[in-house]
């Protein structure tokens, strides 16, 4: 019959929750690790859907209000996302069920593919390219990351990469982790505003994304060397940047330091800095 037949009920369009997973449809596999919310494991939805579900443990996250938070969440989507798919909040702890990326982080991934990786400037620049892509999808939307890092990206079938976590770094409670004088703060991928006023914005996630194209062209390794986090603060303040790695070519190098601009309002934006990878890649290419 046409929909003119069908009355459409008063309910239609109302979101029973769409964000709410029922976990009678999950079935849980093997441990993937332990993040800042306690362990993760791998799994099936509805039969067939390959799955990764954050188990939260007590006393770890501001619940409540990440459980609001997760209905804008799922509407964020975009093929450089790890996709949330919803929560299960009726019981504790509550399960986060994202999208399932098959080789895990970026950083292990970098660290673990070194010799195949570091000769390969046009996977590494893609992969770039592929955050970047990620990271302007969320700066059109007005949301921060908080905490960009190769360890926060996850890398899928035919190296594709997707941005992790975005946005979860609010609901964290350990303020070792909150506060920028804690040990967990990730103090070398802060810009000076974030370290001194705590002031995060999509430019400070620019920042950020310049160390994270550092990791991913020296393939792994750790920004700053073993400098401590008040002598990599000191040199922040003073205008001192990581230096060009050997893999990088020189028009890559100048779209990093571009990201390490003291002032955010001199750095480019995601959308901007996509542009200027795409040029400089087909370039290269
Ligand atoms: C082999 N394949 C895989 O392992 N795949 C996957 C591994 C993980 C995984 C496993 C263990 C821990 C974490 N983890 C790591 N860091 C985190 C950091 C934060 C913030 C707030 C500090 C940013 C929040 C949560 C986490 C977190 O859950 C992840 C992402 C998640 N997903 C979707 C996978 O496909």
């Amino acid at each position: 019959a046409s929909p003119c037949d069908r009355p459409v009920p008063p309910t239609a369009g109302l979101s029973h929750d769409k964000w709410e997973i029922d976990p009678a449809e999950l079935h849980l596999l093997e441990e993937l690790g332990s993040g800042q919310f306690g362990v993760v494991r791998r799994g099936k939805w509805r039969g067939s859907i390959d799955v990764a579900v954050k188990m939260m443990k007590e006393g770890t996250m501001s619940e409540d209000d990440f459980i609001e938070e997760a209905k804008v969440m799922t509407k964020l989507q975009h093929q450089n996302l790890v996709q949330l798919y919803g929560v299960c909040s009726k019981d504790r702890p509550i399960y986060i069920v994202t999208e399932y990326m098959r080789h895990g982080s970026l950083l292990n991934y970098l660290r673990r593919h070194e010799t195949t990786l570091g000769v390969n400037v046009g996977l590494l620049l893609d992969m770039c390219i592929q955050v970047c892509k990620g990271m302007a999808y969320l700066e059109r939307h007005n949301y921060i990351h908080r905490d960009l890092a190769a360890r926060n990206c996850l890398v899928g079938s035919e190296n594709v990469v997707k941005v992790a976590d975005f946005g979860l770094a609010r609901y964290v409670l350990d303020d070792q982790y909150t506060s920028s004088g804690g040990t967990k703060f990730p103090i070398k991928w802060a810009p000076p505003e974030v370290l001194n006023y705590t002031r995060f914005s999509s430019k400070s996630d620019v920042w950020a994304y310049g160390v994270l194209m550092w990791e991913v062209f020296t393939c792994g390794k750790m920004p700053y060397g073993r400098l401590k986090n008040t002598e990599v603060v000191e040199r922040v303040q003073r205008g001192l940047i990581l230096e060009r790695p050997k893999a990088c070519f020189k028009e890559v190098y100048e779209v990093m330091r571009k990201c390490w601009a003291h002032c955010p309002e001199v750095r480019p934006s995601f959308r901007v800095l996509k542009e200027q990878l795409i040029n400089v890649s087909q370039g290269l290419l």
